[in-house]
């Protein structure tokens, strides 16, 4: 039980900004956006201790520094290992991405089930809950965040793999 404990709340030994300080400078210029989408994560109601299970979806715009993008799965992993609120989590993964690569932009959506509303209080089982924050130009331009939007809703084209 201690380790299964030490397991779900390791976010609490990392450090989300060490995560994003090494980045590619070797990208052609590259300035578009990236987008990692479906990232699965466990999380845990910090009022009654359940599972908050669901994906992120993570997206910037580069400003000269790239990170490698496994990086940014472990930036949710890192703030979704501790007690949390959706909310709250979603701004930490957006403020921190913000503040680090210092990006045109940054936009990240979330979409969880809460197990502490499907599986006692209220019994709403099939409910999810959305949450996103906008920063720079996802904010700021609504064709920048419609392009990141959209793309949520197409079919990926690894079919998972
Ligand atoms: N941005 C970007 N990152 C990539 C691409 N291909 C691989 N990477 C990332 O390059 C990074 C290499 O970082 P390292 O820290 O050297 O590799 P690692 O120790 O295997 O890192 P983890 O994958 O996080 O375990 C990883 O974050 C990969 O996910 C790519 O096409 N674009």
């Amino acid at each position: 039980m201690v380790r299964s404990y030490e397991e779900f709340f390791c976010g609490y030994a990392e450090d989300p900004v060490d995560l994003l300080t090494r980045t590619f400078s070797e990208v052609e210029d590259y300035d578009e956006m990236v987008l990692l989408r479906d990232i699965r994560f466990e999380s845990h109601c910090e009022h009654h201790m359940v599972p908050i299970i669901g994906v992120a979806h993570v997206a910037y715009l580069p400003r000269k520094r790239v990170v490698g993008i496994s990086k940014l799965a472990r930036v949710v992993d890192a703030y979704a290992r501790r007690f949390q609120i959706q909310e709250r989590m979603t701004a930490q993964i957006a403020n921190t991405i913000n503040e680090v690569l210092q990006p045109r932009g940054v936009g990240v959506v979330i979409e969880a089930s809460h197990q502490c509303m499907t599986t006692r209080g209220v019994h709403r089982p099939g409910v999810s809950m959305v949450t996103s924050r906008m920063l720079g130009t996802f904010r700021s331009n609504s064709d920048t965040r419609r392009e990141f939007l959209s793309i949520l809703n197409r079919p990926g084209v690894t079919g998972g793999v």
